[in-house]
C-alpha cells in the first residue's frame, strides 16, 4: 500500500511552529546535500505569518541553522497586483518575514512576478514560468521544476495554490506556471504553480490551523471528493505532511503521527 499524507497535530501554534522549523530545516539540508541551494515556494494566506513565526525563532542547537544565503524563494502562487499592493503575496511575506531578518541577513534570491506584466495574466504566468526554467534548468531537459519543498495553505474550499475545486485549471498538464482570471478567492487575477508542479515537489507541507478548518479537512481527509488539496495528499503520499494545529482536526477521522523527522 503506498504511504499515506503524515497529519501531525500540535496543541499551540507555538508547538506546530517549532515542529515546523525543524521540518524546513531538515528540507534545506536535504536540499543544500543534492544540489547546494534550497529551493522553495510560499503560499500567500495566514502561512506567512507561522513560517515567520517559526523562522524568526531564535536557534536551539549548533544544527538549527537557517542558511539563507542558500536560500530561492519562489511564490507557490501570486496575485495580478503590484509588489507593493496590500493582495500581494510577496509583499506579505516581505512584510512579515523578509523585512524582520537579522540586519546583513537575506535570501540568495527572491523570484517575484514581473510587475511589468500585470495587465496579461497569459504573459504574467509566462514570464514566471521563464524565471523558473533558468532556474531549474531548461525546459526541454527537466520535464517538470523539482522543488525542494513547498509550503502551502488550505483554503475552507479545499484549495491549495490558486488551484480551486472543480476549475478546469486543475487538468492543466503542460504548463508549469498558469493564469486564472476569475479565482473565487479575490483577487481574480491571479498565476499559480500547476498540479504536476506540485506534485513533483520533493516535499509539500500543508499549514493549516483553526477551528475554521475542520469542516474541509474533514472532507480532505476522509472523503477526498477531487478536492485540490486531497489531489495533492493522493498524488504524494508521504512526501506530503500536514502541520495543524487540534482546532483544524476535531472530528476528523485520519491517525495522527508523532512529529519526528
Ligand atoms: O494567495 C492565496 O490566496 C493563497 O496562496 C491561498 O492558496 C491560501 O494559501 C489559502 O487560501 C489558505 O489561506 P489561509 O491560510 O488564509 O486560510
Amino acid at each position: 500500500m503506498t504511504k499515506q499524507a503524515n497529519l501531525y497535530a500540535f496543541p499551540t501554534i507555538d508547538a506546530l511552529a517549532a515542529a515546523l522549523r525543524a521540518y524546513v530545516i531538515s528540507c534545506q539540508d536535504a536540499g543544500l546535500q543534492r544540489h547546494g541551494v534550497f529551493k522553495v515556494a510560499v503560499s500567500g494566506g495566514s502561512l506567512p505569518k507561522t513560517l515567520a513565526q517559526a523562522l524568526l525563532a531564535p536557534p536551539s542547537s549548533e544544527t538549527d541553522v537557517i542558511k539563507w544565503d542558500k536560500w530561492e524563494i519562489f511564490f507557490a502562487d501570486e496575485r495580478a497586483v503590484p509588489l507593493d499592493h496590500p493582495d500581494s503575496n510577496y509583499g506579505l511575506l516581505k512584510a512579515e518575514l523578509l523585512d524582520k531578518l537579522p540586519e546583513g541577513v537575506a535570501p540568495f534570491k527572491v523570484h517575484t512576478i514581473d510587475p511589468e506584466a500585470l495587465e496579461d495574466t497569459q504573459e504574467l504566468a509566462d514570464r514566471y514560468e521563464q524565471a523558473l526554467v533558468q532556474s531549474f534548468a531548461s525546459r526541454d531537459s527537466v520535464k517538470l521544476p523539482i522543488f525542494d519543498l513547498l509550503l502551502l495553505g488550505c483554503g475552507p474550499d479545499g484549495h491549495t495554490c490558486s488551484l480551486f475545486p472543480g476549475h478546469p485549471l486543475l487538468r492543466e498538464s503542460d504548463a508549469w506556471v498558469a493564469p486564472i482570471e476569475d479565482s473565487p478567492k479575490p483577487p481574480p487575477r491571479r498565476v499559480t504553480l500547476t498540479l504536476p508542479v506540485v506534485k513533483h515537489a520533493v516535499r509539500i507541507a500543508f499549514v493549516a490551523t483553526g477551528g475554521g478548518k475542520k469542516e474541509i479537512m474533514k472532507e480532505i481527509f476522509e472523503q477526498g471528493n477531487g478536492l485540490p488539496c486531497a489531489l495533492v495528499n493522493e498524488g504524494t503520499g508521504e512526501r506530503c505532511s500536514w502541520f495543524v494545529d487540534n482546532a483544524a482536526v476535531e472530528g476528523v477521522s485520519y491517525p495522527r503521527r508523532p512529529f519526528s523527522l
